[in-house]
């Protein structure tokens, strides 16, 4: 898409937003394009709830602008609501309703919906529909959030931790309906701790961390997908001296041991690399155990920014 083109679903500028003297989010910056995947990555207590909650209009910015849609969600609300879906954190079903009644009821909110029980169909929840709220189970709770957030067919969705509790079956099913959204043209910012589900789903990334954004680009741009930039992965003994390891390998290359045990050696990974790096072990009299090859993944990229692991 040439950048004429190009237009946005969601803008934030210099976002800041304190509660007392925390600051939750600190001067943060993101674009969501038209019937894109935008992910919000970072552990927990990034600011990624209060970003989201401030572009749905139910949080007030403390500084910075925010348009959705090219409206403002504070003073806008009446025209943006009717065109966006919202999954909150944590579902915010009535204890006593039912799953139909509860889809049903916001279903007759919206001028043109998706028929409810189709719905509940694609999202495995047929069975359940005269389930009490309470009565469901967690992933069962988050996948009818997300119903209520799709049914009306918005423009836009946000999914605050779409996945999160959700059995391996019911995240492949939701990961199904959100690529679905995205081919519908429907955009997507979705919040999330899960690499995978970031690498999977997102066009764009954002990594967050205390409020600020850390990286940002596509997974691929992110984790930069060039042959100089791979990692050869072992395990073995803990506290080898790599010195001479170091020394055999061609120059460039670097050697770590970021956790016991664990080695990385990083740089343009050839098999002569893997050959030098298996001799080696053998001189110490050690076997390289889980050898791999593998590209940098977010993790990675996360943990060389802040110094932290994502799920820390
Ligand atoms: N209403 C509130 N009052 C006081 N502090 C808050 C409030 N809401 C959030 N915070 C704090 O602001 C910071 C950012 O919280 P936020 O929920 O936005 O992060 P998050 O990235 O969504 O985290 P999580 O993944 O745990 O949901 C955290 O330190 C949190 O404790």
């Amino acid at each position: 898409m040439s950048p004429q083109s190009r237009t946005c679903a969601v803008e934030v500028s210099g976002l800041v937003k304190r509660y007392g003297s925390k600051v939750a989010v600190d001067g943060l910056d993101l674009t969501l394009d038209t019937g894109s995947v935008l992910a919000l990555l970072g552990p927990n207590g990034a600011g990624k709830t209060s970003t989201v909650e401030i572009c749905e209009g139910f949080r007030t910015a403390d500084e910075g602008t925010v348009r959705v849609l090219g409206l403002d969600p504070r003073t806008q609300g009446d025209r943006l609501r009717p065109r966006v879906g919202v999954m909150p954190q944590g579902g915010g079903g009535y204890p006593g309703v039912r799953a139909d009644e509860l889809l049903s009821l916001i279903a007759t909110c919206s001028a043109n919906p998706l028929d409810p029980a189709w719905l509940l169909d694609v999202l495995g929840l047929t069975s359940a529909v005269r389930t009490p709220y309470k009565r469901l189970s967690g992933g069962q709770q988050q996948r009818l959030s997300l119903a209520c957030a799709l049914v009306g067919r918005p423009e836009l969705v946000f999914l605050d931790e779409p996945t999160a509790g959700m059995d391996p079956q019911a995240r492949r099913l939701v990961w199904e309906l959100i690529s679905a959204l995205r081919s519908d043209g429907v955009s997507v910012l979705l919040t999330t701790h899960l690499i995978d589900e970031a690498e999977q789903l997102a066009d764009h990334v954002v990594i967050v961390d205390s409020g600020r954004v850390v990286a940002q680009g596509s997974p691929r741009e992110l984790t930069a997908d060039e042959p100089d930039d791979q990692q050869l992965r072992f395990r073995t003994r803990p506290g080898l001296d790599t010195t001479l390891l170091v020394a055999a390998l061609p120059e460039g290359l670097d050697v770590r041991e970021p956790t016991q045990g664990s080695y990385l050696v990083e740089g343009r990974i050839d098999p002569q690399v893997v050959s030098t790096v298996t001799s080696w072990c053998a001189q110490q009299g050690v076997l390289a155990e889980e050898l791999m090859v593998a590209k940098r993944s977010l993790e990675d990229v996360f943990l060389e920014l802040t110094g932290r692991e994502l799920r820390s």
